[in-house]
């Protein structure tokens, strides 16, 4: 019976793990901590190929340092959720609400189209005004290094998610550490990476 089952299994749903069953949290130092949360989302293929399709992606020019570059990856900014490309998005960060305690009420996405685009080190300093935020960040598609280092300089932790795990950076890393994807010539593949945002914490603490 069990063998003529199998013959019928349908292509994993898409779904996500409100319990957090899987999460691990790694502190960083004193004040700072990663979660990982590997398998948080599963048929994470499903949203991939909706978000790749539907989204209005567009390229950005950057300002570093006086210098004007063009960023070497596509994002979107969806401010309001009501408006999103699809409702498993809305359902994300409803868990991620409740679960952190941090009402997420927008979100940022970005493409990398393959191994050549990449994000340099930063903060998520528009989205996290305050010392402490949690910004959890949810990947689809390829797999690319995520490197969090001290902003002081020093070694950095180097984490490899997975379609449909989960980071979340916690405490002062948005203060104390900064963080990057860097390129991987051999990645052929694309990925997303979608960046829940609070409007909280975004703004200054009074
Ligand atoms: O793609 C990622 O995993 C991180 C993206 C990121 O740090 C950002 O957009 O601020
Ligand atoms: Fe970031």
């Amino acid at each position: 019976m069990h063998a003529q089952a199998d013959l019928f299994t349908t292509p994993a749903s898409l779904a996500i793990d409100a319990s957090f069953a899987s999460a691990r949290r790694i502190p960083l130092d004193a004040t700072s901590w990663i979660e990982l949360v590997p398998g948080w989302m599963s048929g994470p293929e499903v949203l991939f190929e909706a978000l790749a399709a539907a989204v209005p992606w567009s390229q950005h020019y950057r300002k570093l340092f006086e210098q004007t570059f063009l960023e070497p990856r596509l994002t979107a900014e969806y401010r309001i959720l009501n408006r999103l490309p699809h409702e498993m998005l809305l359902a994300a960060a409803a868990a991620l609400s409740n679960h952190y305690k941090v009402t997420y009420d927008s979100l940022w996405m970005n493409l990398y189209r393959d191994g050549r685009d990449s994000t340099g080190w930063h903060r998520d300093r528009f989205s996290c005004r305050r010392p402490e935020c949690i910004v959890p960040v949810l990947t689809l598609g390829a797999t690319r290094r995520f490197l969090i280092k001290p902003r002081s300089g020093g070694p950095s932790h180097a984490f490899s998610p997975r379609s449909g795990d989960l980071i979340v950076m916690g405490g002062r890393s948005q203060e104390d550490w900064v963080h990057s994807v860097p390129k991987a010539p051999e990645v052929a593949e694309a990925r997303i990476s979608v960046n829940f945002q609070s409007s909280m914490q975004a703004r200054r603490e009074r």
